[in-house]
């Protein structure tokens, strides 16, 4: 049953004209470093095999705390219903470009991490982007991890012999995993925090790809087969662009506000609870917010009105029959009736809706970061125009709220 019903079960591939090459960076290797997965146009490769989907099963035992189910049921679950699933990308596969890429840094939601959107990550570079997927140490992840020194007593009982430790021997993994909100904990303090810790963590992930574009030197902490010198001269600096999901659409506004390199922003289904007020009237850049049809409410779409401008473009479509996690993975790798019982599917085919997004975004992109491709052929749906969208959003707000 597991592997027949996966196999037309899948994440789709991406749709656009280059290879998906994908690597994971770390660095520094403290939990203050930048961690994200990089995908990337790659040289068409048979022999590279492709990543696995979760890295590890602590992933798995971080998923199940966010979830409040048991570890030891769910990480069994987890593994028949996911395990064998494979990110559409060539792991480690060497970076072909013919100019240079535009960038994208991409924030995940509360509860996910680094790998679970990589069929919106993937499909961006295979049109020609480099995009970094942030894995946040705020405590908003399922789960995460770093490293740290080993200690005297910790190297002096290993049995690996001095001379063959390479710098990954004398490191040991710690795990950071998801914070529950304490009983009687007031929410908004921690996620405001949050939203903060993630900009300031999307800003370094772009430092980091702007200190390996300029080809000083960087060390992976991450002994992956990757040669980061190969992405030398390979980003467009001038065309940075912003973009996440629910807690990470939050991420999006903040960094967009923190970081002018950052010329626009796509929110995916944003949670506009952790943002100040403030916030909004010192936002400059453009922003696109393409909505679910199930997740939003009145209280949260008149907080991304609050961003309307007359002067700056701030755009909104929603797209019909779908729900919070239309926008990660996990929409494609369950059946039907299992995916519409744990609201991972709505009515909507998944693909559909996610190739909407997709071009949506891609059509904001060219537009706002100046782009010569052919992208503009979906401006349309910029404007939702199309039968599956929504122009705005469903959601009735009272004038008032505004
Ligand atoms: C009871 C738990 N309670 C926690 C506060 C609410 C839990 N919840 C609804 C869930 C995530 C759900 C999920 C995942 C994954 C499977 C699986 F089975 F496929 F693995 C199933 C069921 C459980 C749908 C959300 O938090 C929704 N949400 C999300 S979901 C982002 C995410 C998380 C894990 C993933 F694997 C993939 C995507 N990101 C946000 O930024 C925000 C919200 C809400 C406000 C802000």
């Amino acid at each position: 049953m597991g592997n027949a019903c996966s196999n037309h079960l899948g994440i789709p591939p991406a749709k656009g004209p280059y290879a998906v090459g994908c690597t994971d960076f770390m660095m520094d290797h403290t939990a203050q470093g930048s961690f994200f997965r990089l995908y990337y146009p790659c040289q068409e490769t048979e022999k590279a095999e492709k990543p696995d989907w979760v890295p590890c099963k602590e992933y798995f035992n971080g998923l199940a705390d966010f979830m409040k189910i048991n570890r030891t049921l769910s990480e069994k679950i987890f593994n028949y219903l996911f395990g064998s699933f494979k990110i559409p990308a060539y792991l480690d596969a060497p970076f072909k470009s013919n100019g240079k890429c535009p960038v994208v840094i991409f924030s995940h939601g509360l509860g996910a991490f680094r790998t679970l959107y990589s069929a919106i990550c993937a499909e961006l570079a295979s049109r020609g982007f480099i995009v970094a997927s942030v894995e946040h140490r705020d405590q908003s992840a399922s789960a995460t991890y770093y490293f740290r020194e080993k200690t005297e007593s910790e190297m002096a009982n290993d049995n690996v012999p001095k001379t063959s430790a390479s710098a990954q021997d004398s490191m040991i993994r710690e795990w950071i995993y998801y914070r529950v909100l304490q009983h009687g904990e007031s929410e908004f303090p921690l996620r405001n925090k949050q939203v903060k810790q993630r900009a300031d963590e999307c800003i370094l992930a772009l430092d980091r790809l702007t200190q390996i574009n300029s080809g000083r030197p960087v060390q992976n902490v991450l002994q992956t087969k990757f040669d980061c010198t190969t992405l030398e001269n390979s980003m467009d600096l001038c065309r940075i662009a912003a973009m996440g999901h629910s807690f990470g659409g939050a991420t999006v506004v903040e960094a967009l506000c923190k970081e002018v390199k950052f010329k626009c922003g796509v929110a995916l289904d944003a949670w506009m609870f952790p943002l100040d007020d403030e916030i909004f009237a010192r936002v400059k850049q453009p922003i696109f917010f393409i909505n679910s049809e199930k997740f939003q409410w009145a209280g949260n779409i008149s907080r991304m009105k609050k961003l309307d401008s007359a002067s700056i473009q701030r755009k909104m479509i929603t797209i019909r029959g779908t729900v919070h996690q239309s926008f990660p993975d996990f929409t494609f790798l369950t059946g039907n009736w299992i995916g519409k019982l744990m609201k991972l599917k709505g009515e909507i085919d998944p693909e559909i809706a996610i190739d909407l997004s997709n071009k949506a975004t891609l059509a904001f992109l060219q537009r706002h970061l100046g782009l010569e491709a052919n992208f503009n052929q979906w401006d349309p749906l910029i404007d939702g125009q199309d039968e599956n969208l929504i122009p705005g959003t469903n959601v009735t707000v009272l004038q008032s709220a505004i």
